[in-house]
């Protein structure tokens, strides 16, 4: 198995070209929160944003828009329950679309996420996330051929793949993915493993003081925001993941919890120093 090192961070994070905009840094369309869990998309959406997405759009409960728009006014929005939207273009708008933090496992939820399954096209990257992956397991929905990034915790991989956290060995889950052959599997825990097909990598950074609700919501924005930049692949997904729990590490120095928000702002300034050194 293979370690996810600082260097390979410093390879995917590079400084940008002078003569570019907005629209070279990917488009993301952020599907989720809901009454109950409106923070999970403030927090994906901030961590896209933070993490230099170039454009961000969130699907949301009209409930959660004030408090995006005071926290985050950089994302554009989209009542998710308006019958006028048009999820086929909408999703196909997007280069990474992120559908499931906070979403909630309502009938609502399940009907869009069965559009925006079918809306996704083979070129898009779509990752998919907590209330997402577990609307799939319960309701045994098929995947879409589309780049797939699954990031279930333990207990939603569990419920997607059968095996019981016990038996999530690295070679039960490289079998249990060969039912998503092109997905890429972040598989988070302490010391989170990715699988791509045959390869499987694991981070060695990282700690309990990322164990706040919102952690994992976080680490969505940030993946959609590095594919954005940076293409889709298992460098850059790696890179994420990286990013995302060595700047928990950085701040633990000082910190006993290290908050997703905290993490989130921190964003620009790591990496900066990632592409710079
Ligand atoms: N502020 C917001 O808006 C927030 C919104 N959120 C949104 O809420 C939705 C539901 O997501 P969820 O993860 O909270 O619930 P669920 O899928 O039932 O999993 C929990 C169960 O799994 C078990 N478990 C075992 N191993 C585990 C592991 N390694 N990591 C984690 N859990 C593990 C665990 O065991 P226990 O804690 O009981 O020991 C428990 O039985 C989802 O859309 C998410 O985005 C949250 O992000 C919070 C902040
Ligand atoms: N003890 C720990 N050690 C290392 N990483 C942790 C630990 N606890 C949580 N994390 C990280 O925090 C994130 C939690 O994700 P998740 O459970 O989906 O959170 P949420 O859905 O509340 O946002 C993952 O990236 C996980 O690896
Ligand atoms: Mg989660």
């Amino acid at each position: 198995m293979q370690i996810i090192t600082d260097e390979l961070a410093r390879q995917v994070i590079v400084a940008r070209p002078a003569i570019s905009h907005k629209g070279d840094f990917g488009r993301i369309l952020i599907i989720g929160g809901s009454q109950q869990y409106g923070g999970a998309a403030i927090m994906s959406a901030s961590a896209a944003v933070y993490a230099g997405a170039g454009l961000v759009s969130v699907a949301s409960d009209l409930s959660i828009l004030a408090s995006l728009h005071t926290s985050l006014p950089e994302a554009m929005f989209i009542d998710y329950r308006q019958p006028f939207v048009q999820w086929a273009p909408t999703v196909q708008a997007a280069d990474v679309i992120v559908i499931g933090p906070g979403l909630g496992l309502s009938a609502f939820a399940l009907l869009l996420l069965k559009q925006v399954l079918q809306a996704a096209q083979p070129e898009q990257t779509l990752l998919i996330d907590g209330s997402a992956l577990t609307l799939i397991a319960r309701e045994k929905l098929a995947l879409p051929d589309a780049q797939l990034i699954l990031t279930p915790h333990q207990m939603e991989w569990a419920r997607l793949s059968g095996l019981s956290i016990a038996q999530q060995t690295v070679a039960n889950n490289q079998a249990a993915l060969a039912d998503y052959p092109k997905a890429t599997l972040v598989l988070k825990k302490h010391h989170t493993e990715i699988y791509h097909q045959t390869q499987v990598s694991q981070l060695m950074i990282g700690g309990p003081a990322m164990a706040t609700g919102g952690s994992g919501d976080t680490l969505t924005g940030i993946i959609a925001a590095f594919c954005g930049q940076f293409g889709t692949n298992y460098q850059t997904i790696s890179a994420a993941v990286y990013t995302h729990s060595a700047i928990s590490d950085q701040l633990a120095q000082k910190q006993y919890v290290t908050l997703p928000t905290q993490m989130i702002q921190a964003l620009p300034q790591f990496m900066a120093q990632m592409a710079h050194q």
